[in-house]
């Protein structure tokens, strides 16, 4: 079965060139959205993509690039299409979701007043690999990115890391290359300054060869033209082309 991957956009949380960094996977049987920031449903509209052909939704972690669009998609699938879109999200991420970032804008007396009352809100546990939609497995791995704040990358398919925002783990990348066959990395890269909160293109640039050309680049800024060259082996992903899996695996 063919996997394809679109990115609805390539960019930092800052990026005006750039869409919000979130994904579409296609595996032909079904599409499964990774994130929806604010700028999501006019990127998809932009692809031709309708909402309800979005068979879920999967959240990494609680930033308006990542969920700032959800009330719009949960708001346009209940009153346009009157049906609740099917949400994946870990426990940690539901609170925080409701309470902090949809609440103010969603909840309606007697009516709305909790996710569930929007989403049909599954669970997934992390660590635990889980078909998301038919054809697209994925597994959810907690990875650092803001103190305090709770954030999964994902591993799909048993063969393509995808990270969230997360600071440098090159252990981690090792990890998934060396003892569990994995094939892409689909890595998000702050290209200058220090990486505080993401990593940087100078920590991607020390690892070892044979995980930098599995790399290709995403979330980046609107400067990102002037680093081709430096990223060397590593690629940047482009937004909104559809790549098939197998494109963006390194021939063994
Ligand atoms: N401690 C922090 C917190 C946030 N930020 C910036 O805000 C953005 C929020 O979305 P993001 O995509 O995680 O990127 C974060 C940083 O640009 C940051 O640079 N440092
Ligand atoms: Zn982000
Ligand atoms: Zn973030």
């Amino acid at each position: 079965m063919s996997l394809t991957i679109q990115m609805l956009g390539t960019g930092s949380a800052f990026a005006k060139h750039y869409y919000n960094n979130n994904a579409l996977l296609d595996s032909g049987e079904g599409k499964l959205l990774i994130d929806c920031g604010t700028t999501a449903s006019l990127a998809l509209h932009q692809m031709g993509v309708p909402l309800p052909d979005i068979g879920a939704i999967l959240i990494t972690h609680i930033h308006a690039d990542h969920v700032g669009g959800l009330e719009e998609f949960g708001f346009q699938m209940n009153i346009l299409h009157r049906r609740k879109p099917l949400l994946y999200i870990a426990e940690p991420l539901i609170h925080p979701l409701w309470e902090h970032t949809l609440k103010g804008g969603m909840s309606q007396q007697g009516m709305i007043d909790k996710l569930e009352d929007v989403f049909e809100v599954n669970v997934i546990t992390p660590g635990v690999p889980t078909t998301l939609v038919s054809g697209i497995q994925v597994e959810l791995i907690p990875t650092r990115h803001i103190p305090g704040k709770n954030s999964y990358s994902i591993f799909i398919n048993d063969r393509l890391f995808y990270s969230a925002d997360m600071v440098f783990d090159p252990d981690l990348l090792h990890h998934l290359v060396h003892e569990r066959g994995c094939r892409s990395i689909l890595h998000e890269v702050q290209l200058q300054g220090a990486g505080e909160v993401h990593t940087t293109l100078d920590e991607l640039l020390s690892l070892a060869p044979s995980l930098q050309e599995r790399i290709h680049l995403m979330h980046y800024s609107d400067d990102m033209e002037q680093f081709r060259e430096k990223a060397g082996v590593m690629s940047f992903l482009e937004q909104q082309r559809v790549y098939q899996l197998t494109e963006l695996e390194r021939a063994e």
